[in-house]
């Protein structure tokens, strides 16, 4: 994370224990590089990113895919994740000891201080919470391949990571989607469907997931100015 100063964050939020957990287990398909955590930007694979943006938090739990083992480093465990990114939060969500869990996928390298700082606000003051950013374009329906009706963009959001939570909150919200056998391709939902609001919190455009071949090019651009 740019402009990081530990010190102060802990000053900040130190009222409340922090696990971060790292999905990275993903095989990065659309991307087609391989595994999403290993692919480097910068000159610094993706994961690392995250362990940087981090390394103020009590404990870092990461998944990885299966069959990939790193040499150990403080503060830091790696556990082997699932087939899901679901399946990957819920092993590291077991063994994450902290009061508040906060869930980042490693696939959205740049962290910005001031929308994490604003996460863990609500965090602290509600128990549950994402970043998310307004759609800029015109939002609409596809039908078959033609343009259907206009979904009202300023009443949407693009939800990115990380997002924060009571870890016994998220617990539960884990337990019940497992206890339902449903899938969800993010925790704030789990979380909702257990009948719990999640506040929206203001992202930042920069913490953009790398998913699609271009987003490389995009990210490289903004890692020239990042990492100097
Ligand atoms: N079984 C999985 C699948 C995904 N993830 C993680 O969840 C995050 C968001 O997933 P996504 O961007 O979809 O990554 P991939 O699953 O790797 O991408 P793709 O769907 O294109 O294969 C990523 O940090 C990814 O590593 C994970 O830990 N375990
Ligand atoms: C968690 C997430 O990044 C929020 O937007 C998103 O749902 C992950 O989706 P993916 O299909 O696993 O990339």
């Amino acid at each position: 994370m740019r402009g990081a100063n530990a010190a102060a964050f802990l000053v900040a939020f130190g009222l409340m224990s922090v696990s971060v957990l790292l999905p990275a287990a993903g095989s990065g398909e659309r991307l087609g590089r391989g595994p999403k955590a290993f692919v480097e930007v910068g000159g610094k694979a993706l994961l690392e990113y995250a362990l940087e943006a981090f390394a103020w938090a009590d404990e870092v739990l990461v998944a990885l895919p299966p069959g990939h083992a790193l040499p150990p480093r403080p503060g830091v465990r790696f556990l082997e994740g699932g087939k899901t990114r679901q399946q990957s939060v819920w092993r590291l969500l077991q063994a994450a000891t902290a009061d508040v869990v906060l869930v980042h996928d490693v696939a959205r390298p740049f962290v910005v201080r001031a929308a994490l700082e604003r996460l863990l606000k609500a965090v602290a003051e509600t128990g549950a919470a994402t970043l998310a950013v307004p759609v800029p374009d015109t939002l609409v329906e596809d039908r078959d391949g033609a343009y259907g009706a206009v979904i009202p963009r300023e009443r949407h959001r693009l939800v990115q990571t990380p997002q924060g939570f009571r870890r016994e909150l998220l617990m539960e919200a884990h337990l019940e989607a497992l206890r339902e056998g449903r899938d969800f391709s993010d925790d704030a939902q789990m979380v909702l469907a257990l009948g719990h609001p999640v506040a929206l919190v203001e992202g930042d455009r920069r913490m953009f997931k790398l998913t699609y071949p271009e987003d490389l090019d995009l990210a490289e651009g903004l890692a020239r100015a990042w990492n100097c």
